[in-house]
């Protein structure tokens, strides 16, 4: 059994990697943070986790991490970093579930995440842990930078378009919506259920760090240079994330509904829709996958594409597993066989 480690295990991600890391075959969870729990029990801190785990919280001090064959950060951004380089050189593989390790542009980063970066040198080492685009690296990495949530739905709503020149790359937009779990477990006046609980609201509407995640990553994956409108809103929900995308047709003739098949035929975590089906976020509740469906174009010209993704499991915790089995060269889908949690 490989012995895993989790930085952060009372935020939402963190307790999503539990869920599924507890039942998984070849892993045994050997250690877990937390500053504020520090000696109780991951079962007495969650019920649900009743005879699954025997093992208490630890401060990242007391934490033996070095002794873990593979660490998952899920921390707020800026945490990973300081920690990274220590793991690292002890042997230890690292996957963060932040953003520490996602952008190559450290300008951009800096820009975006509002401080310096303490380990740029990983920065460049680091494979952005989207299997559908980097599947060999991710294989063979020591460090990787867990995608978004946003990021994941849309990337792999937008992919097959932009690889197969289909679209107008410079005129993309993204219409997403997020349900609040995708805000973290920290107390917020926003994210009351007195705030948010009946109302449908746009945010961060003079920009979001997910944009330029997005852009480098499409770019990256395709060569072609991305102009993308990104217009993130709060729905009242607990997970799920829909996408509504929207691109220029710059070829009428193409079949895209064809092409999103081919595209995705071998992927085991993206189901592509029959023609003319409408996603909907509870049928992707609990999962690891992404669902997405091809729109008919209405006559202007413009491919709308919506794409589905549980922000914790396929957005955050499930990826980061599906990660953690390419990285130690076991079957992908080891501990992900997730049916969608009921309404
Ligand atoms: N929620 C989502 O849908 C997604 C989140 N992410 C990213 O994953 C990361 C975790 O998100 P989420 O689980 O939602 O966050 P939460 O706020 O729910 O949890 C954060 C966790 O980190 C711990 N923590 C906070 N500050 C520190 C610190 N300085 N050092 C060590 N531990 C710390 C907290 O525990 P304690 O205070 O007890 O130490 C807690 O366990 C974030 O970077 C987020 O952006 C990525 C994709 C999706
Ligand atoms: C609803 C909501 O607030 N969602 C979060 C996205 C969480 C996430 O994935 O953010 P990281 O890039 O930090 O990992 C947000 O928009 O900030």
């Amino acid at each position: 059994m490989m012995k895993i480690g989790i930085v952060g295990g009372t935020g939402y991600t963190g307790s999503e990697l539990l869920r599924l890391l507890v039942r998984h075959p070849h892993v045994e969870v050997v250690a877990v943070t937390s500053r504020s729990v520090a000696g109780t029990g991951v079962a007495d801190y969650y019920t649900a986790l009743r005879g699954e785990i025997d093992l208490a919280f630890s401060t990242l001090e007391a934490a033996r991490l070095s002794d873990c064959d593979l660490v998952f950060f899920a921390t707020p951004n800026g945490t990973a970093m300081n920690e990274a380089a220590v793991l690292l050189e002890a042997g230890v593989r690292v996957i963060d579930l932040a953003a520490d390790f996602r952008l190559k542009d450290l300008d951009v980063w800096r820009h975006w995440y509002g401080m310096e970066h303490a380990a740029p040198a990983l920065v460049e080492e680091a494979v952005y842990g989207l299997p559908e685009v980097n599947r060999a690296a991710i294989a063979g990495a020591r460090l990787v930078a867990n995608p978004g949530c946003y990021p994941t739905a849309v990337t792999l709503g937008l992919l097959p378009l932009l690889e197969a020149g289909a679209v107008e790359a410079s005129q993309l937009i993204a219409d997403v919506k997020s349900g609040v779990s995708g805000a973290g477990r920290k107390a917020s006046t926003a994210l009351l259920m007195a705030e948010c609980g009946e109302s449908f609201k746009t945010y961060s509407v003079g920009g979001h760090r997910h944009q330029p995640e997005i852009r480098e990553t499409l770019q990256r994956a395709t060569g072609v240079e991305v102009g993308l409108t990104f217009v993130p809103h709060l729905l009242p929900m607990v997970r799920g994330i829909e996408a509504s995308l929207y691109a220029p047709l710059v070829r009428g003739e193409v079949d895209v509904q064809a092409l999103f098949e081919a595209r995705y035929r071998d992927e085991p975590f993206v189901d592509v829709l029959p023609a003319g089906s409408a996603v909907e976020t509870r049928s992707v509740r609990g999962t690891n996958l992404c669902r997405l469906s091809v729109l008919e174009p209405q006559g202007g010209g413009m491919m709308v594409v919506q794409s589905v993704i549980d922000n914790l499991v396929k957005g955050a915790a499930g990826q980061a597993v599906q990660n953690m089995n390419l990285m130690f060269g076991w079957e992908e889908a080891t501990g992900l066989a997730l049916s969608a949690l009921a309404p």
